[in-house]
């Protein structure tokens, strides 16, 4: 049975409890490996591994810390098949998606950061009339935790450390223990790529023994999260009486609106991605889709179509364009959703099916699905599902569409689809949303802000906001 270990201070160790979790492979519904369900005391080992590495490392010069991030970003290209078949059974996803996204992904977040660190500065400020002179340095927190969910799992993992460590940071960092194999195979890139003993520690566990012990520990004063929104709330009760700086990057419900005069085809071949990609377990996905009126009938016949010829299989198979979702418990809290849609009167436009793949009938398959909705109020418009199910409904107006697509508790992402300049610059201002895409999806410049408004988090990740978020500002006045 394949055994994951955790990797504090460079060494690769069993926990101290010899507490294990079954790892299941989603594609067969089958334990193919134990993880470790880490104590307090790994916990605190990989702290005091940090603690110890963090005088060094925060002293270590930009180039240097530049040429190890590079490093390892190199080596996880060179490494990308067997990462990104790791990354497929762990997860469920198709291979080809870890091959062109996450892998390659996980690569250039090292990369961007490793340079960005070189780019990085601090403000001064000339106090005129008071004959003084201010700068401000940047400077490492110390240590800092990091913890981030399934759906992309390296993806997100490396998304935090990367800017962590730049920074002269040193990281006890947690993968979700649904899909822990590729952060345990970094491990191994990070020492040879040179990083030192300590800077990086990786505890496996459970969000409610491995993940609580780091958000309490009193000498961790960072936490940076991705995940569901009622985990962020508790991370939140928890870290913020210790003054602990947070990052929360949570869930979403983003809405996808489509006006009459966009580009037809590229909207409809970007919504099926928009709606699906990652078996539509992305904090990004469009799971609300409003079109209007006019090209209503039009766009539902044919986006039924579309997605009627996605091919739900095993995620090896290269034709497979929708994988297994992640979890039996996710599986049925997305199927419990298709029977509150159909209770609260939507209709099922295609899908709504749980699939048995032939040769892996334990496998946790589901149908791409589309719910027709009549109000935007409705369960399955508001509260989020994270699978692959949409729900479509028209719209006559402008207001009308802006108003139902903010009357969530969410506000990570919208996507707009129009070539009306005026109204693209209208609806961006006032759509309550982190990100705004405009005829376009997923589009990702690492160096932009990234990050929700209202339930969907709190902190921006991405570029210099990240850096910043990872170091601690001081200002030096000088008279002169
Ligand atoms: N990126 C996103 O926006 C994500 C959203 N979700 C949403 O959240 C729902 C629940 O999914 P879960 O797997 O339960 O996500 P989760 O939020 O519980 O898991 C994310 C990470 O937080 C850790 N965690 C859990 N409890 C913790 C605690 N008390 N202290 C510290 N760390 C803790 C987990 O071990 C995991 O590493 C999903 O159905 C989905 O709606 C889930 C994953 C990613
Ligand atoms: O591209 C990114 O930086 C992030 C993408 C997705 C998530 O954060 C998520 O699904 O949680």
């Amino acid at each position: 049975m394949n055994k994951i270990k955790n990797y504090i201070n460079g060494q690769f160790l069993n926990p101290l409890s010899n507490d294990w979790i079954d790892n299941y492979c989603p594609a067969d519904g089958k334990v193919y490996g134990q993880i470790p369900n880490s104590s307090k005391a790994d916990v605190e080992n990989a702290y005091i591994a940090a603690e110890s590495a963090f005088p060094s490392w925060s002293q270590t010069t930009l180039e240097e810390r530049s040429k190890i991030l590079i490093k390892i970003s190199e080596l996880l290209e060179t490494n990308l098949l067997s990462f990104a078949k790791a990354e497929s059974k762990d997860n469920g996803k198709p291979i080809n998606l870890a091959k062109a996204i996450d892998i390659p992904r996980a690569a250039s977040n090292f990369r961007f950061f490793g340079n960005a660190i070189t780019q990085f500065a601090s403000e001064s400020h000339e106090s005129i009339g008071h004959d003084a002179i201010n700068y401000t340095l940047r400077q490492s927190i110390g240590v800092v935790g990091c913890i981030s969910p399934w759906n992309l799992p390296l993806y997100l993992f490396t998304w935090k450390i990367a800017p962590a460590i730049a920074a002269g940071n040193c990281v006890v960092a947690k993968p979700s223990e649904i899909t822990p194999m590729t952060a345990y195979l970094l491990g191994e890139i990070c020492s040879e790529a040179g990083l030192p003993k300590g800077v990086l520690n990786i505890v496996h566990g459970l969000g409610s023994t491995t993940g609580q012990a780091i958000i309490e520990h009193p000498d961790i004063k960072a936490i940076s999260f991705t995940g569901g929104t009622a985990t962020g709330a508790h991370i939140a009760k928890i870290a913020a009486p210790m003054f602990k700086k947070l990052s929360l990057e949570l869930g979403g419900k983003n809405p996808n609106i489509i006006f009459a005069d966009c580009d037809y085809s590229n909207m409809l071949e970007t919504t099926v991605r928009s709606s699906f990609a990652n078996q539509g377990q992305i904090c990004l996905c469009g799971s609300r889709i409003f079109v209007e009126a006019t090209i209503y009938e039009k766009f539902k016949t044919d986006f039924v179509d579309k997605v009627k010829q996605l091919k739900v299989g095993h995620p090896s198979k290269e034709d497979t364009n929708i994988g297994a979702l992640v979890s039996k418990p996710h599986l049925e809290k997305v199927l419990k959703y298709i029977d509150i849609a159909k209770e609260e009167g939507g209709t099922v436009l295609c899908g709504g099916n749980k699939v048995t793949v032939a040769g892996y009938e334990d496998g946790y398959y589901i149908e791409p699905t589309i719910i027709e909705v009549t109000t935007d109020t409705c369960r399955v418009n508001q509260e989020e599902i994270f699978g692959p199910v949409v729900t479509i409904m028209p719209f006559n107006a402008e207001d009308n569409v802006l108003q139902m697509a903010n009357k969530v508790k969410y506000g990570l992402s919208a996507t707009l689809w129009t070539n009306n300049l005026k109204r693209t610059l209208r609806m961006s201002n006032q759509l309550q949303a982190g990100i705004i895409w405009v005829n376009t999806w997923m589009l990702r410049d690492l160096r932009t802000p990234f990050g929700g408004v209202k339930a969907s988090g709190v902190g921006r990740e991405g570029g210099f906001e990240a850096l910043r978020f990872f170091t601690e500002s001081k200002n030096v006045c000088i008279k002169y």
